[in-house]
This record gives structure tokens, C-alpha cells and sequence, in this order.
């Protein structure tokens, strides 16, 4: 049977400065002292050398990359360039950059091979919104959406899963634990038809308002291994609590 790490990863989104990199040390040391589960922050682009540099334990990402190595894409940053600024990793497919950039499920395949060409570890969201579930499409949309945007070459190793469900997100409102345990189950469904046995070493993130509070009953669903947090990963307060939660 595999057996698949915790791992709580934050995103800051386009929050944060220099002054908020004061916030990693308290979480580099929750990470520390939990050596049980993976730890990893999320950042703005001008912020990953910073917070490498600030917190050196910690696996620093990026919120996106382009899916191009390089070239005339102004205002974009590559997974190189990303690489080189210090993050391991990157997520690629998340429900605002398909809300307000017009992302795809081939957008987010293309960028997860572009992040893989360069050595970078990959977080890939997946998630309905509120119209698809009340539609009771939610299933659906999550099957097709991995369908088109998981890697052939799709390893643990490397790739992780995030279901976040786009109502979810910044609004305080979960799906109840049933409803997580069903869609994280036809996702590893999914990704075994797909990948085969490699699916069951992929971590499945549960991400969308996802607080110290409620974190330990996500994380005791059946196939989830993690969250994925949003504003509460930006206080080491709200963060902590998470990673104690996963420990
Ligand atoms: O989008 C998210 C993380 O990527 C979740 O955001 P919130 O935790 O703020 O709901």
C-alpha cells in the first residue's frame, strides 16, 4: 500500500511584501518541528528569492508559470525564470486564473509540462463552480477537467492534485465532508484510469476555506492528504494551526 505524506501547502495569491516574510519564520518552524508533513508557500513572483532567502527550510513556489520557455510574452514569468529565483514548485490550473485569465485544462497541462521541463514540482487544481454543482455536474467537470490537464508521465514524485471547489474559495463556505470524500474519490478514480498505478503515490489536496478549525476533519477524509490554503496561510497564526492540524 502506498503511503502518501500530508502536505499543506499556502498561497498567498497577490498578497504580501517584504514585510509579510517575517510571517515564515513561525510556519518554518511549524514545519520543523512536524516532520511528519511537507510544508510549502506559494508566493508572488517578487517574493520567492526573498522568502527562499528568509526561510530556507521551506519549499517556496510560484502561483503560476507561463507554458513557454521563453519569448515574446510580455508580462510573463517562465518556469525557468521561477526555477532560478529559488521555488521548487508551482501551481498551475487554479479556478481564479481560469475565472479571470480564461485558463483551460490545456492551458494547465501545457504549464505543468513546461514546470516539469525545469525540474519543478507541480500543484494541479481541478475544482466546479457553484453553477456546475447546483447543475449536479460537479463529478463531471472535475473527471473532464483531469482528463485534459494531468500529465502523461504523471508521477507522485512530483505532481500533486488540488481539488478546490471555486464557491469554496475566500467565501467560508466547504463542502460538507461527503461531498469532499466523493470527489476526491472519482479523482483517484480518474487519475488511475489515466496513470495506472502511479495515481495512488499522487497527493490530493482539499483546498477552499480551509481553516484551523475545520482541517483536521477535511484531512480525515479518505484520500485527501493535504489542503490547500489560501487566506489563512497568510498569518503564521492561521497557518500554524493547519500544519499542527496535519501533524
Ligand atoms: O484558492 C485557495 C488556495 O489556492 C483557497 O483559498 P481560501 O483558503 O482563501 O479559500
Amino acid at each position: 500500500m502506498t503511503v502518501r505524506r500530508r502536505l499543506v501547502a499556502g498561497n498567498w495569491k497577490m498578497n504580501g511584501d517584504l514585510a509579510l516574510l517575517a510571517e515564515l519564520d513561525a510556519v518554518a518552524a511549524a514545519a520543523a518541528a512536524h516532520p511528519g508533513v511537507d510544508v510549502a508557500m506559494a508566493v508572488p513572483a517578487t517574493l520567492i528569492a526573498p522568502a527562499v532567502q528568509r526561510a530556507p527550510g521551506l519549499a517556496i513556489g510560484a502561483e503560476d508559470v507561463h507554458e513557454a520557455d521563453s519569448g515574446a510574452y510580455t508580462g510573463s514569468v517562465s518556469a525557468a525564470m521561477v526555477r532560478e529565483a529559488g521555488a521548487t514548485f508551482t501551481i498551475v490550473g487554479h479556478s481564479e486564473r481560469r475565472e479571470y485569465q480564461n485558463e483551460t485544462s490545456q492551458d494547465a497541462w501545457a504549464k505543468a509540462a513546461a514546470a516539469r521541463r525545469q525540474g519543478l514540482s507541480v500543484i494541479l487544481c481541478c475544482g466546479e463552480t457553484g453553477a456546475e454543482r447546483d447543475a449536479g455536474r460537479a463529478e463531471r467537470v472535475v473527471q473532464a477537467q483531469i482528463e485534459k490537464s494531468l500529465p502523461e508521465q504523471a508521477h507522485g514524485d512530483w505532481l500533486t492534485l488540488a481539488y478546490e471547489p471555486r464557491w469554496a474559495i475566500g467565501s467560508g463556505r466547504t463542502p460538507t465532508l461527503e461531498e469532499i470524500a466523493a470527489i476526491h474519490a472519482i479523482a483517484r478514480a480518474k487519475m488511475r484510469q489515466l496513470i495506472g498505478d502511479a495515481a495512488d503515490g499522487v497527493r490530493i489536496l482539499y483546498g477552499g476555506s480551509v481553516t484551523g478549525d475545520n482541517a483536521r476533519a477535511i484531512m480525515a477524509v479518505p484520500d485527501v492528504d493535504g489542503a490547500l490554503v489560501g487566506g489563512a496561510s497568510l498569518t503564521a497564526a492561521k497557518f500554524v494551526p493547519i500544519i499542527e492540524a496535519a501533524g
